[in-house]
């Protein structure tokens, strides 16, 4: 049996009067791709911010390989492996394609401030490795012969695939993905599609998924979980959520 990676129970997070997610529960075991659907403002994102460290949830627990992680600052979460896009992309725009990739590896290359200032043996090593690590994510999503035109400047699809491939130059555990798939035609959708199961397949992460386009996460989920309002709706394998009738009329109540 796989093993769990990040179990989450009773997550709530409140904005005041709002309690924007209430009792939330998911598990991600290693190489599944899960994902959390609902409606327009049903806390979805804010889950993500809790599960990343963007927000410290109200209450509940999220464990990642056994340990629990709720409240730790973002960058101790993301050191673990545990990282994400955004719904919106948020590339250096101005930078090319090949820095926005170098500069994710900076944690990497730039450890020590005197081993970057003396160029030592293994700093200029570490350098190396960056460069070709970021070679070989241009090469795997069809960017290298972009690899010097600015971030901005590309397709939004490539945006979108450059944002993915960036968090994969930090080695992540579990690729968190934050409506992928907003924006792109149904090409740019099915490449996302092959993509993310090539990260699975060949790189062993673990995808946590938002995302609207249900084509998409009907066809790429081993396990959804459904919120409407803060609150857990429903949760199973893609066929018995697409029937579910209180799910049908969450989706349907939303127009
Ligand atoms: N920082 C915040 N302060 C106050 N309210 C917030 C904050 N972040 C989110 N909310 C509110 O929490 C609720 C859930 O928002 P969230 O963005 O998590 O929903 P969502 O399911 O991701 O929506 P969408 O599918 O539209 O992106 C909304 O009512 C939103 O306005």
């Amino acid at each position: 049996m796989s093993k769990k990676l990040l179990e989450v129970s009773d997550l709530s997070m409140r904005f005041g009067g709002l309690l924007a997610v209430n009792g939330v529960a998911l598990q991600l075991k290693e190489k599944e791709i899960v994902s959390i659907i609902g409606p327009n403002g049903a806390g979805k994102t804010t889950v993500f911010n809790c599960l990343t460290g963007f927000y410290k949830p109200t209450n509940g627990v999220i464990r990642f390989n056994g340990e629990e992680i709720q409240g730790l600052p973002g960058h101790e979460i993301a050191r673990k492996g545990v990282v994400r896009t955004f719904q919106h992309v948020r590339l250096f725009k101005e930078m090319t394609v090949l820095e926005n990739l170098l500069v994710a590896q900076h944690r990497h290359i730039n450890n020590n401030f005197f081993a970057g200032l003396l160029k030592t043996p293994s700093f200029r090593r570490a350098e190396k490795e960056a460069l070709e690590r970021a070679k070989f994510w241009l090469d795997t999503i069809g960017l290298t012969d972009l690899a010097n035109r600015a971030a901005g400047n590309l397709a939004y699809g490539q945006q979108r695939r450059l944002e993915i491939v960036r968090c994969m130059c930090t080695k992540p555990t579990i690729l968190m993905l934050d409506e992928p798939a907003a924006g792109l035609n149904p090409k740019e959708t099915e490449d996302l599609n092959n993509l993310i199961r090539q990260l699975r397949d060949e790189f062993d992460v673990s995808v946590l998924l938002i995302e609207h386009d249900m084509k998409l996460v009907m066809d790429i989920s081993d396990y959804i979980y459904v919120v409407n309002q803060g609150t857990p709706l429903a949760d199973g394998k893609p066929a018995a959520v697409r029937d579910n009738p209180a799910v049908i009329k969450a989706y349907l109540g939303e127009s």
